[in-house]
């Protein structure tokens, strides 16, 4: 992959500016003297140098030496002091940045775990928006933190090279234009390097990804199982390395090519530096520099050239990081158009009716609708149940009904409230979501279930909950009862089963007591009592509130107020379980096939 030099570059004076935004509204005192502090260090370097002129041109004066020794003392004095200041100068700067470099990095890793913590529900379904958090999050913060060094590298290395051209200009002019082409000669090289750099990111930065995916995949905990009952462990390894062999093999070739570059470029410097040399060696023949001046040129010249290095690695660093930060620029921009909405417009807490008309839902990066012009009122109170086969959209609808995703076209109304325009945490506040995978939050089983509602303290909601769940068996069954901590991550966790776990998912979302219940596949995982238990709760709870009910066993569902059946994002029959079964369409279908399967055993013998 080719990119324009220009391209290359510009990403770093954004990552500067990006840094440097961050360190003022860290702590702009900090940040001032820092700069102040690198900024006074390099003019104590370029009086230091000239200090040292004065001392060389005293020493090799006429006259008898310890005349001369005396002549050199106050210049001396001021080269020591020089050499005192700096070093007490230096000394503050590390002073200064260790106070300020963990404050940014604090300040960096807080933008980007809030923009994060209150991204939408729908950000985390884009792909391109995960890959932004993961190159943007931990990397970005990394180099956030590692550029501020660097920037002080290049300040401090940029100014102690402006001090040492100066002080060589004041010497003498012609020596200039052969110190500026050695700098010129090393910015090139670093420019150049840069754009190889920024070509091999391009160039490797999805095989990267693929890498993580696989290592991910073939380390992870949760793929444990099958990767080992599927023996894929030495394939998956063998891929892991295939990627990671490529990329070190183009990251071999980058590097000797750059080094190339560095070699060409210091190959010019050193035309440049042979050239100044020649250049004093001329004015000494021809008189027209005292030796004690060319020493003092030769020591800033030297002083120079190191400032020269410094400089260009710093901005080689800098440039590295540059990348991150940009995915971290990035991510701060897109999480900010991607957070939950606040807004004045008040949704109702228990709406007297749910209306989509017309709507439609796409995922980011979906090629087909999920959801296809689909027109639907939910009342107060009532239970709806959502059919249909995998894909067909039950899971999506009921998040767009309660306002988790937004419609990609159309409108959903709660009551005459536009959700479009509403305030995303209260319309979430009155919505309940029992998962089918519930979330496995690394807490106390009891407080599994309170997190349903924290501002709720209510014992006997508490007992309810659990009771109507089956979860009460759970918690009896863990050894520390409720105070038990579900996560392995801790010395004393403990994992539950995946049907414990639905359970304990059933109890939070009973416990939150929302108008609005989204239940999705809530007793997939369930054992046949539990599931009478759980449909016995569901029941004396939604006699209170709107239900959305997503299941693929139907049996539950007779006597749900209504049947919705979807059909490839479509709504294609609705109707009671009797209006459905006499229409004998696709609901008498499914539910004919789930019955046959019953009566005779799925693993039963074909009549055919
Ligand atoms: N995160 C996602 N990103 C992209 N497409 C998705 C995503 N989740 C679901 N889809 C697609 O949207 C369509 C509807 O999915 P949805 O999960 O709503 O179906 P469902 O009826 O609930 O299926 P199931 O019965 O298998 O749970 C499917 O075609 C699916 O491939």
């Amino acid at each position: 992959m080719s990119v324009s030099l220009g391209k290359a570059l510009r990403s770093l004076p954004a990552a500067v500016a990006a840094v440097f935004r961050l360190a003022w509204a860290t702590s702009p005192r900090l940040t001032l003297t820092a700069a102040a502090v690198h900024v006074v260090s390099g003019c104590v370097t370029a009086f230091g140098l000239l200090a040292t002129a004065d001392v060389f041109a005293a020493l090799l004066r006429d006259g008898p030496t310890p005349d001369r020794l005396v002549r050199a003392l106050p210049a001396l004095a001021v080269v020591v002091g020089s050499f005192v200041v700096r070093a007490l100068l230096d000394t503050a700067v590390a002073a200064v940045e260790s106070s300020l470099r963990p404050r940014v990095t604090r300040a960096a890793n807080d933008e980007v775990t809030a923009v994060l913590a209150r991204a939408r529900l729908l950000a985390f379904e884009d792909a391109d928006f995960r890959e932004l958090a993961r190159q943007g999050g931990r990397r970005g913060v990394r180099s956030m933190e590692s550029s501020l060094r660097y920037l002080a590298d290049l300040l401090s290395g940029g100014i102690s090279l402006v001090a040492s051209v100066v002080t060589v200009g004041l010497l003498n002019p012609w020596l200039v234009p052969a110190l500026l082409l050695a700098a010129l000669a090393n910015a090139w090289a670093a420019a150049k390097a840069s754009k190889l750099r920024y070509e091999h990111f391009l160039d490797s930065v999805t095989r990267d990804t693929r890498k993580s995916v696989v290592e991910e995949v073939a380390t992870d905990r949760d793929f444990a199982l099958e990767r080992t009952a599927l023996t894929l462990q030495e394939r998956l390894l063998a891929e892991y390395r295939r990627i990671a062999d490529s990329l070190v093999g183009d990251e071999i070739r980058m590097a000797h090519r750059t080094n190339l570059v560095r070699l060409t470029g210091r190959a010019l410097a050193g035309v440049g530096t042979g050239a100044a040399y020649l250049v004093l060696g001329l004015l000494l023949r021809t008189g027209a520099m005292e030796l004690a001046l060319a020493g003092t040129a030769v020591l800033a010249m030297r002083t120079g050239f190191s400032s020269l290095g410094n400089t260009t690695r710093a901005v080689n660093a800098l440039y590295e990081d540059s990348f991150y930060i940009d995915f971290y620029r990035k991510l701060l921009v897109e999480g900010a158009a991607r957070a939950t909405r606040r807004s004045a417009v008040r949704p109702p807490a228990d709406p007297a009716a749910i209306r989509l008309e017309g709507v439609s839902f796409t995922y980011p990066g979906g090629k087909q609708p999920a959801l296809r012009d689909v027109d639907l009122t939910v009342a107060r109170g009532e239970v709806v149940a959502l059919v249909g086969e995998n894909g067909s959209g039950k899971t999506t609808l009921g998040k767009v009904l309660t306002g988790l995703y937004p419609a990609t076209s159309g409108t959903v109304r709660w009551d005459d409230v536009d959700l479009a325009v509403a305030d995303e945490h209260a319309v979430h506040s009155s919505v309940a979501v029992i998962a089918q995978d519930p979330a496995q939050w690394p807490m106390t089983a009891r407080h599994n279930v309170l997190v349903g509602r924290l501002e709720r303290d209510d014992e006997r909601a508490y007992l309810d909950a659990v009771g109507k769940s089956g979860a009460d068996e759970v918690i009896a069954s863990l050894p520390g009862g409720p105070d038990t901590v579900l996560s392995r991550r801790f010395n004393d966790g403990q994992d539950l089963s995946g049907g414990q776990w639905q359970r304990m998912g059933i109890a939070r979302g009973t416990y939150r007591d929302a108008a609005v219940l989204v239940a999705d596949e809530p007793t997939a995982a369930l054992d046949a009592r539990a599931e009478a238990r759980v449909f016995e709760g569901l029941r004396e709870a939604t006699a209170r509130r709107t239900t959305i009910l997503v299941t693929h066993r139907l049996a539950n569902i007779r006597n749900a107020d209504r049947i919705v059946v979807l059909d490839r994002g479509r709504i294609v029959e609705q109707g009671t379980h009797e209006e459905l079964m006499a229409l004998r369409g696709h609901y008498h279908e499914l539910f004919e096939l789930q019955a046959a399967a019953y009566r005779g055993g799925l693993l039963a013998p074909s009549n055919e």
